[in-house]
């Protein structure tokens, strides 16, 4: 009896619940109506509105606005979590933030959430980590053969953002197994996104309104042969919820364990896989190669990031283009794996069909809509 009515009262804490995958989650646990969910948190440093639209449900939404930086905080909204799925991060490639900023949230906020955990009793932590973490690496190697979460790769990186991540994951990692509160074990794993895509994508927004802008025309810049990663927003948020699901039952299976997350996106190049949305857009992809040679492309990028540096005192100038995103793009870096499906019988909620359709629609509704 005991046991049922602690079935039922589990209550789940999404960090950076209002971001792009975030919201995804919020809303995929939301729908999938797990019996035992009483209250959903949702932990941000921003709260959105579209939060009061769902305080409507069976399940009691909590609005918690908090810094992950700020342990007091994080402890506040941790305590009588069940799980906390901990995707707040400050994802930032281009330079808007300081790598010490970078480092406080991505690493020291994901200390304090390990440390909550600890403290106030709660025992499962899923944690957002990033294919930034393996790579691609500064030398530039690409991860052959599709790789999966046993592939031997350097991972050797400069950047703030992969090293926060890398950094990150590692902590959350070695905290399995760490007594609680109460004396139980925690247990913790790590999920490994790829280039996410999907509704509510930023940075395609992005490129859709830079081709509005050349007349309906994007250039290309990276060779079509360059594979990388995508996966579909909605099937990452419903990995996350999975795993949320069955870390207590497979603990010892799943705690300490880093997955990849897949679905069946086809292996393309950054900007070929982008056309599949904005060309019926109406955008139209440039060149069947690279209209400007590599070497200019490294030049301009070296000369954004010295700009960058140079004007920093004055204003904030974080174009797309910059060495480590350059060289991102230019890598061949995809996964293949089944991990996620032997360990907790993971299988992609939307096909490829279903997750190109939606983000299709969501970037037709972008046109008109504020910047
Ligand atoms: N976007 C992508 O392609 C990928 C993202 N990831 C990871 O997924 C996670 C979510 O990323 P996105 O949704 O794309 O980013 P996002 O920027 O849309 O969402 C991050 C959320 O975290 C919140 N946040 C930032 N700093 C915070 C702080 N100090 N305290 C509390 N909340 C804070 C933001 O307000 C935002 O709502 C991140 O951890 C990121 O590293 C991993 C792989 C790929
Ligand atoms: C004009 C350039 C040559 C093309 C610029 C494209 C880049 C802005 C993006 C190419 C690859 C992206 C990254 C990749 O999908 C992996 C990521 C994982 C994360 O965890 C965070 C985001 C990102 C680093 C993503 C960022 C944009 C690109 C670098």
């Amino acid at each position: 009896m005991a046991g049922t009515a602690q079935a039922q009262e589990q209550v789940y804490l999404v960090t950076g619940g209002c971001g792009f995958l975030g919201e995804h989650v919020v809303r995929m646990l939301l729908q999938q109506q797990e019996p035992r969910l009483r209250e959903i948190r949702i932990f941000d440093l921003h709260l959105s509105p579209w939060l009061e639209e769902l305080k409507t449900g069976p399940v009691q939404v909590t609005a918690i606005q908090g810094d992950v930086t700020q342990a007091h905080e994080v402890a506040a909204a941790v305590a009588g979590a069940h799980v906390v799925i901990h995707t707040a991060g400050l994802v930032d490639v281009f330079g808007r933030s300081s790598p010490k900023t970078i480092h406080e949230v991505n690493v020291q906020g994901t200390k304090n959430v390990i440390e909550a955990c600890v403290q106030t009793g709660t025992r499962f932590l899923v944690y957002t980590s990033s294919m930034e973490v393996v790579g691609p690496n500064i030398k530039g190697h690409p991860f052959y053969s599709r790789g999966n979460e046993e592939t031997p790769y350097e991972a050797v990186h400069s950047h703030p953002y992969p090293c926060s991540k890398a950094l990150a994951e590692q902590l959350v990692l070695e905290a399995n197994g760490r007594r609680v509160r109460g004396g139980l074990p925690l247990v913790t794993c790590a999920l490994r996104p790829t280039g996410i895509y999907g509704e509510g994508h930023q940075i395609m927004r992005d490129f859709y309104r830079q081709g509005l802008r050349l007349g309906c025309r994007l250039f290309r810049a990276i060779p079509a042969s360059v594979e990388h990663g995508r996966v579909y927003v909605g099937n990452v948020a419903w990995m996350h919820v999975l795993v949320a699901r069955e870390l207590e039952q497979r603990e010892k299976l799943m705690g300490g364990q880093v997955y990849f997350c897949y679905d069946e996106s086809p292996y393309k190049s950054y900007e070929d896989f982008n056309m599949e949305f904005l060309a019926p857009c109406g955008l139209r992809l440039v060149g069947t190669r690279p209209l400007v040679p590599y070497w200019l492309l490294v030049l301009l990028a070296t000369l954004n990031a010295l700009l960058q540096w140079l004007l920093r005192p004055f204003l904030l100038y974080a174009p797309m283009l910059n060495p480590y995103t350059l060289a991102v793009a230019n890598t061949t870096f995809t996964v293949s794996t089944n991990k996620a499906q032997r360990h907790f019988g993971y299988e992609p909620l939307f096909s490829w069909e279903d997750s190109r359709n939606r983000t299709i629609r969501w970037v037709q509704a972008v046109e008109g809509s504020p910047s």
